[in-house]
């Protein structure tokens, strides 16, 4: 059976994109990732997550997510390569809310639980599973292949 062409009809996905950085030891063969966990809001609080946020209106997601990793962790990062997810490279997270990841190195800063968490915790292959994640964040931190 042909392809059926794409359908050019369709709207755009109108949602929220959130973005989010898989701090890792080695971006090349990544043993360990930094986890978050988040003390706000009440409903998210004590779920571990990949650092990030929401990208605002007009903001380009990269920029977002350098924005947010400052402000959450005081570091700055180099990005290495998306972790691609099965929504045209993004994750789902709920039908409002996408989530786009990149694996990343610290450039400059030491990770502090600045805004938004209440405790950051690197965690490897023998140990990333028993955190409790948001629901979305098990199948990317799996994607990510730790060993
Ligand atoms: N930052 C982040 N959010 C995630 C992850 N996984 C996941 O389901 N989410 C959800 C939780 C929230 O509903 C949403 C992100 O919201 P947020 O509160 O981090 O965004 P933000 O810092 O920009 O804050 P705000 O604009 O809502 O005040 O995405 C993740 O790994 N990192």
């Amino acid at each position: 059976m042909p392809a059926l062409p794409a359908d050019s009809s369709a709207p755009a996905w109108a949602g929220r994109l959130v973005v989010a950085a898989a701090i890792v030891d080695d971006v090349a063969r990544p043993a360990r990732l930094l986890a978050a966990r988040r003390s706000a809001p009440a409903e998210l609080a004590g779920r571990w997550e990949l650092p990030g946020g929401k990208v605002e209106p007009e903001e380009d997601p990269v920029a977002a997510l350098h924005r947010e990793l400052h402000e959450e962790l005081g570091v700055r990062v180099s990005l290495g390569a998306p972790v691609a997810g099965p929504l045209g490279g993004d994750w789902p997270i709920t039908p409002v809310l996408r989530l786009r990841v990149w694996l990343a190195g610290t450039r400059s800063g030491d990770p502090q639980p600045l805004l938004d968490h209440d405790e950051l915790r690197w965690v490897g292959p023998a140990d990333w599973a028993a955190l409790p994640w948001l629901p979305a964040d098990l199948p990317v931190v799996a994607a990510l292949g730790l060993r």
